[in-house]
């Protein structure tokens, strides 16, 4: 088997019926305190380029918000679906968190808003940003993007987003606190600049937070407590754009890129790395059907991963392969 080293190598779990959900355009995953999965789709709702204005204005507010449950959750093994919620709400979905109370954190790039959101509840439980008014001051993001929250101080982190670039910190309760980020400048990328933060890895083992710098093709990891940076986490095979990553405790991290320049080489795939060194230990792409656009990518203890595809509007599971050899021994 190529593409991996030592004795980690995980492939698509086959057996996963989760591949003929009728779903709409996946942008979010994220395993609750129980390991379900849960997804956040679109439903019949697509961002495409007729989706904003030149000023990042949604132009299809018409449509009304997505009347499908747009939150599913799935027990991980046999895909059922267990709950669903979140219709009426949401424009353009995109990220989607959950701490470890098993409250929902999610971003809508056409509200330019941040909903926290209680496992069972209707209405949210808080509300960051304007209702579809894009900006970058304390209280208005510009199609925010992702969302982690600090298990042990409470504290909320924000990538924002598409037309900002940088992350933003609040109290648990949702007040500004501190940003840190700036545009990237022409020429080459330097550390704290972004070109569309696009996903978040909280990394509590070490008092981290690292970001997908989706166009720039890495990730930067920063101190949670003050966002100085530490370091970028970059390589050849992640090609043109990183677009999501996650971290699973015990030192693995996890990410998906998107499809390369025309005519280069590096193939979309998922990649395995040693969060401490930035090597990439294992890489895995689907067996059944392909990857188009994986959009995010979510990681259980046991090495379980789901990858969510915006394009494609799939999920695939992927496990470890010595669990499954001893299945099928
Ligand atoms: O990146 C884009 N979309 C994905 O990230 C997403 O759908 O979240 C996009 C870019 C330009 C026009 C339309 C969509």
């Amino acid at each position: 088997e190529k593409g991996h080293t030592g004795d980690f190598h995980i492939e698509e779990a086959v057996e996963w019926p989760g591949l003929d959900l009728k779903l709409g355009q996946v942008s979010g995953l994220a395993l609750d305190p129980e390991n379900n999965l849960v997804i956040f789709h679109r439903g019949d709702h697509v961002w495409d380029e007729n989706s904003f204005d030149s000023k990042f204005v949604y132009q299809q507010r018409g449509l009304g918000p997505i009347e499908q449950n747009t939150i599913l959750v799935l027990n991980p093994s046999n895909a059922k679906l267990l709950h669903s919620m979140g219709r009426s709400l949401f424009y353009l979905p995109h990220g989607l968190s959950i701490d470890k109370n098993g409250n929902y954190w999610v971003t809508d790039v056409a509200l330019h808003q941040v909903f926290k959101l209680g496992a069972h509840d209707k209405e949210p439980l808080l509300i960051l940003g304007v209702a579809l008014q894009p900006g970058s001051d304390r209280n208005h993001f510009c199609q925010p993007t992702d969302v982690a929250v600090d298990p042990i101080t409470g504290s909320i982190y924000i990538s924002d987003g598409y037309c900002n670039s940088r992350v933003i910190q609040f109290t648990p309760k949702g007040l500004y606190v501190m940003q840190w980020g700036e545009e990237t400048s022409l020429g080459r990328a330097r550390p704290g600049q972004f070109h569309i933060p696009h996903s978040l890895a909280l990394i509590p083992d070490f008092s981290q937070l690292c970001v997908a710098d989706r166009e720039n093709g890495r990730i930067q990891c920063f101190k949670l407590e003050t966002g100085e940076f530490i370091r970028e986490i970059k390589h050849k095979s992640f090609g043109r754009e990183l677009f999501a990553v996650s971290y699973v405790p015990g030192g693995f991290l996890f990410a998906v890129n998107g499809m390369p320049y025309p005519g280069e080489a590096e193939p979309v795939q998922g990649f395995v790395m040693n969060f401490s060194t930035g090597e990439i230990i294992d890489t895995f792409i689907p067996l059944r059907k392909n990857f188009e656009m994986p959009h995010d990518v979510v990681a259980s203890e046991d090495k379980t991963v789901f990858v969510g595809d915006v394009h494609a509007r799939a999920v695939w599971k992927f496990a470890s392969l010595e669990k499954m050899e001893h299945r099928s021994v």
